[in-house]
């Protein structure tokens, strides 16, 4: 099909929430590498896109402006009530989120349990400011807003689009603190390619998402605690036991190697297992996964692997899962699904 022959009345329409990001940022010159995150509105953005009208009818919500190292669960969960509220209107087709990139995965991974619709959503951000030489942001909208107009975006869940790759936020990471490549889904590999409005799809997520997610957020206002901590040489255990006393609920270790830690933080973290509060192995190494049971005794312990979820994703399934009791066991299946 080509977009361009589209009329008006045929054209798929895409509803951009809009949260902030480099990609709304700028800064005084085209060649400053400082900026401010967050200033630029998401008509101004549109603005700067020619051509994305004629591939879809698109109307642009700024429901936040930040920069996403400021994104928060509050405003996570206005988006995904936003969200949940205008995809069963006939007049969306689909929905754009623009975000930063520095949080964007776990945002990504946090829409994608919560948003309870098949139509495509889609993330996009970018790694230059607006106004720098050769900007990221525009041809990223236009690809994302390409995407989320695409019917076999439909039933993938959550998916991110930039630098012409189609991520799904099971997967992506964040790999580069400034290339414009900066994303990569190392263990599963891209759901897709971008080009100029015009896609190709390679695969579809084995998770549970979206219409499939048994998490419901319409009527929370907040999220329990729970807390990442950083396993290396010589760790101290009472950074553990610290982050207990201040009550967080959940504890994520990103963890050496296979989800390990010293013994130190071993005896702390198994101390806050039988307080009751649930820690999840998961590891500072970007690829592979943390098994259960493989150097350490999970069972006898009473923690839970994080498979193949990244510390900072496997704290937001943690965070969702504790909204209601569950058992050590559940809470282990849930990272097998999710
Ligand atoms: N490239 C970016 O978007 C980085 C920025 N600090 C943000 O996440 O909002």
């Amino acid at each position: 099909m080509c977009w361009y022959a589209l009329a008006d009345q045929q054209k798929p329409k895409v509803t951009i929430l809009a949260t902030g990001g480099t990609i709304a940022g700028a800064a005084a010159t085209g060649t400053q590498s400082g900026y401010t995150s967050g200033a630029v509105t998401i008509d101004a953005m549109l603005a700067a896109v020619p051509g994305i009208d004629k591939i879809a009818t698109v109307k642009g919500e700024q429901v936040a402006n930040v920069g996403s190292q400021d994104m928060s669960f509050d405003i996570l969960l206005k988006v995904a009530k936003r969200i949940n509220a205008i995809a069963p209107n006939a007049d969306v087709n689909g929905i754009v989120i623009t975000h930063g990139t520095d949080t964007m995965e776990e945002s990504a991974y946090f829409l994608n349990l919560t948003a309870k619709t098949d139509k495509p959503i889609v993330m996009v951000g970018s790694m230059r400011p607006s106004t720098a030489v050769s900007a990221d942001g525009p041809l990223n909208l236009y690809n994302a807003v390409g995407v989320a107009a695409d019917p076999k975006a439909k039933g993938r869940g959550v998916l991110v689009v930039m630098n012409d790759q189609i991520h799904a936020a099971h997967s992506l990471t964040k790999t580069s603190t400034t290339a414009v490549e900066t994303f990569m889904s190392p263990g599963r590999g891209l759901v897709g390619v971008a080009s100029y409005g015009k896609n190709d799809w390679y695969n579809s997520p084995i998770w549970k998402h979206t219409t499939q997610s048994e998490f419901d957020i319409s009527n929370v206002t907040q999220l329990p605690r729970v807390d990442v901590i950083f396993a290396d040489v010589d760790m101290p255990g009472d950074l553990i036991d610290a982050s207990v006393a201040k009550g967080a609920k959940g504890i994520v270790i990103a963890g050496v190697g296979n989800g390990n830690m010293n013994k130190a933080a071993v005896d702390a973290a198994s101390r806050a297992a039988k307080s009751g509060v649930i820690v999840v192995r998961a590891s500072r190494v970007p690829t592979g996964l943390v098994g259960r049971n493989v150097e350490l005794d999970d069972d006898k312990l009473g923690f839970i692997a994080s498979y193949e979820l990244n510390p900072q994703k496997a704290r937001i399934l943690l965070a969702l899962a504790l909204l209601k009791q569950r058992s050590l066991d559940d809470i282990q299946k849930l990272y097998d699904m999710y």
